[in-house]
């Protein structure tokens, strides 16, 4: 199998691109939960499950026994307060921790009931099936067409398909067409931040993949930008998985079914609905980071 495939040139970019500062926390103590979707009822697969997962940078550890499972066709959200590691976890699902020469990984994280870092994960093939979108938009300096059509065409599948359909499918399924499709021979760095950033859920659709995990993607844009990416996210379970990490509570309540919360030490505090973190929680610590008296 190819070990440089576009996945890979991706991520090597947007690692660069990711070490941006953070938006903040917006700590509210009035925070509603409203998924006016229909997909929070109903049995759903675990698609994701961490058992025991701990991760290292060199001695310092970033994760302590993380387990959880994540349901599949559902949004789910990572809170916590900075450096918690709910980007550390999310990095831990497509093994792009692989890429930091100080990680360490311990425990297992499983995909569909198979340990990803078992010897025959393949991680640029995980990372197809289990794409990622970051802070900051970063499109390829290429034209619309060529930044969606890239995955395809660096995995060999775009001979022999009708690439234009594909295209349009995945800019449809990003909610860009309309916008883009007499210009899709432009610049994608020529479309606005809150375009680009759906340019790139378009580029990481295109290759269809299972899951979708967000670092923070409507940290970099204007709220109009980032409500039209609140929207996108409720329509993409639909067809992927969601796990998105957010600073933004609200955010959080609006848009996930799922809430993990993270606290200092690499801790998962509790994992539970939506509603029930930010109304009920079981532990007076998330309570106490939901309510702002900490964090
Ligand atoms: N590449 C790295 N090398 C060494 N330590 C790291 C690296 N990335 C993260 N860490 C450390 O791991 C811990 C968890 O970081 P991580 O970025 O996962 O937290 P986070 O909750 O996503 O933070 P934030 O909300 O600020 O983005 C922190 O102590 C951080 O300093």
């Amino acid at each position: 199998m190819s070990s440089n495939t576009s996945n890979e040139q991706v991520t090597d970019e947007s690692v660069n691109e990711t070490d941006g500062t953070s938006d903040g926390a917006i700590i509210e103590t009035d925070i509603s939960v409203d998924r006016g979707s229909s997909h929070t009822t109903g049995h759903t697969e675990t698609i994701v499950r961490a058992e025991g997962l701990d991760v290292y940078y060199g001695d310092d550890q970033a994760l302590d026994n993380v387990t959880i499972e994540i349901p599949e066709h559902r949004v789910t959200a990572m809170i916590g307060p900075s450096g918690c590691g709910k980007s550390t976890f999310l990095r831990s699902i497509n093994r792009m921790n692989d890429r930091i020469p100080a990680a360490r990984v311990d425990g297992g994280l499983h995909f569909r009931g198979k340990n990803v870092y078992d010897d025959d994960v393949d991680p640029v093939a995980l990372r197809r099936t289990i794409g990622q979108v970051f802070q900051s938009p970063n499109p390829f300096p290429k034209s619309i067409y060529d930044n969606v059509a890239y995955g395809l065409r660096v995995q060999g599948k775009a001979d022999g398909m009708d690439l234009d359909a594909a295209v349009e499918r995945a800019l449809r399924g990003a909610a860009l067409w309309d916008e883009v499709k007499d210009q899709l021979n432009e610049s994608g760095l020529d479309l606005s931040g809150g375009q680009q950033q759906r340019l790139c859920i378009a580029r990481a659709i295109a290759t269809d993949p299972e899951v979708i995990l967000m670092d923070e993607p409507t940290s970099a844009l204007d709220p109009v930008a980032a409500s039209k990416i609140e929207d996108l996210i409720n329509e993409l379970v639909d067809e992927y998985t969601v796990i998105i990490v957010t600073h933004n509570m609200q955010q959080a309540a609006r848009i996930s079914d799922k809430t993990a919360v993270f606290l200092t030490g690499g801790e998962l505090v509790e994992f539970d609905d939506t509603a029930t973190i930010f109304e009920d929680p079981d532990d007076d610590r998330v309570e106490n980071y939901i309510t702002g008296k900490f964090g």
